[in-house]
């Protein structure tokens, strides 16, 4: 689990004026943690284009060029000059060993991205939007100075950005590079400290981003137990029960002892190791709202009266009875943003559209969860994000394998499944995502199916 972070100026203060060290140290920290990363990868006097900034992004790559000058062929382009006093003492030291600043882009083995960083403002305009489209063509290993330019601080584009191999970024790790549309745009992640240990450049944050290795499996670890050791999941099944029924068998797959649909159809089909029941009592655990439309209405007063865990999706965020379950402890939410706008609306936080959601994900989960601080809501996407008591997790670790119908009601039945057995539903969120985001990494990426995707949990210990 590694702290990210809305913004990291108050954090580079702190090193100026609690560790005294000055604009000048963390910049070349900045600058060789990405020579680094090119001295890993590419022979001497391979050809490394730098592209830079006006501002402090700029100076960063400007200061690259310095450090590999005489390694490497180096190219630096300043598009629109150098205008900030970093940027131009960097210049001013670039050209003191020799450098020479070029007309253009050209082609090369590296092209590094230090046009903009923390400090982009407002949308780029046409002819850096143009060059950022060049470079992106350009056929080079694709380094991004801080964060690729173009990104903004909510992680959306304006309206394009550098599409890079590597993102290095400065000091900490910022959560505009985890919004869903940044997912295409920053490669492999790598912080680069400056100049002191991350545990002393660090603060307190909000926002957590789990990786694979955190991942907690529900693993059993006594002889002495029984099934019902393990809970007993109910499932309730509804207007189209393939969805309920893939949850139950995702959550028996996940090591609920029990697993039951409920439903009012006599003939349903369903695998011979789940059971069928027609009544709501008697399990540890309740997951609804897939595939139900509104079935159970009558019935759903006498859910709410029910004191077990329950996870709730998709069709329970278009209906107004979910207000009545925010005030309830130990419920979990697992809407995706067309869903959770739906829900939005439901509790009067605003109309929103899908493409606001995703827009806005990291805002609106909060804000969502500081209002409702007993719930856990696990908002889907590209990056899944966790919000509890106003904190934020971020699991980025699935892929585009899981965009496919039915993947939803598999995450719901795990997350229903660890409810059962008894995990607090924080936990049971974060690591029934992970293990989901883990188990839906398939290749060939078109071909995974829910069904794979529940066959699968079987091989993640
Ligand atoms: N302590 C520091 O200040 C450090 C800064 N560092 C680097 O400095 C960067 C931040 O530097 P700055 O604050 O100078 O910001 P940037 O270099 O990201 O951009 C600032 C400049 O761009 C202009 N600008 C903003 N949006 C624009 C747009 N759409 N079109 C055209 N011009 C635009 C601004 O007017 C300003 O001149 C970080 O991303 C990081 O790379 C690192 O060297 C580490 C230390
Ligand atoms: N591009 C993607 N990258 C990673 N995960 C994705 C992507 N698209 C969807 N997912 C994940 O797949 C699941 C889809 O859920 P949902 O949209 O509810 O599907 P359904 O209702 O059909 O089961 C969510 O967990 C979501 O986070
Ligand atoms: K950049």
């Amino acid at each position: 689990m590694n702290p990210v972070f809305k913004e990291v100026y108050s954090l580079d203060k702190k090193c100026y004026e609690k560790f005294n060290l000055t604009e000048d140290i963390l910049m070349e920290h900045a600058a060789y943690s990405m020579a680094l990363e090119i001295y890993k990868r590419f022979p001497k006097f391979s050809k490394i284009n730098i592209v830079a900034g006006p501002g402090n992004n700029g100076a960063d790559g400007v200061t690259l060029a310095r450090i590999l000058h005489g390694d490497y062929i180096v190219n630096l382009y300043l598009p629109l000059g150098a205008k900030s006093q970093m940027c131009k003492l960097q210049l001013e030291r670039f050209e003191a060993v020799g450098g020479k600043v070029k007309e253009n882009c050209e082609s090369g083995d590296v092209i590094v991205d230090a046009l903009f960083g923390s400090g982009l403002k407002r949308d780029l305009s046409d002819e850096i939007a143009g060059l950022i489209r060049k470079m992106n063509k350009a056929k080079a290993f694709k380094i991004a100075c801080d964060i690729p330019t173009g990104i903004d601080d909510n992680g959306n584009l304006r309206p394009v950005a550098f599409k890079a191999d590597i993102t290095v970024t400065m000091g900490a790790e910022k959560l505009s590079l985890y919004s869903d549309a940044a997912k295409d745009y920053v490669g492999e992640i790598i912080r680069a400290d400056l100049g002191v240990s991350f545990n002393k450049y660090k603060g307190p944050t909000h926002y957590h981003v789990w990786e694979k290795e955190d991942l907690i499996l529900p693993l059993r670890d006594k002889q002495n137990a029984h099934k019902r050791t393990y809970g007993h999941l109910g499932v309730l099944v509804g207007e189209k029960p393939g969805a309920g029924i893939m949850a139950a068998m995702a959550a028996f797959n996940f090591g609920a002892g029990l697993v039951s649909v409920v439903s009012h159809d006599d003939k349903i089909n369903i695998p011979y190791e789940i059971m069928h029941s027609h009544h709501i009592q008697g399990f540890s655990a309740l997951a609804f709202g897939m595939g139900l439309d509104n079935h159970f209405d009558d019935e759903m007063e006498e859910i709410l009266k029910l004191d077990i865990p329950m996870v709730i999706d998709a069709d329970m965020f278009y209906r107004s009875e979910i207000r009545d379950f925010l005030s309830k402890e130990n419920i979990v939410l697992t809407p995706h943003p067309k869903e959770f706008a739906a829900l939005l609306k439901v509790v009067g936080m605003g109309e929103y559209s899908p493409s606001d959601v995703q827009k806005n994900r990291f805002y609106l989960a909060e804000e969502f969860s500081k209002k409702y601080p007993k719930i856990v809501l696990l908002l889907k996407g590209a990056n899944k994000i966790i919000a509890y008591k106003g904190n934020l997790h971020i699991d980025p670790n699935g892929s585009v394998a899981l965009a496919k119908g039915g993947s939803g009601d598999v995450l719901s039945g795990m997350i229903g499944s660890l409810l059962a057995q008894g995990w607090h539903p924080l936990k049971a969120t974060i690591h029934a995502s992970l293990a989901h985001s883990i188990a839906g990494n398939y290749e060939p990426n078109y071909a995974l199916t829910p069904l794979k995707l529940i066959k699968r949990l079987e091989n993640l210990a």
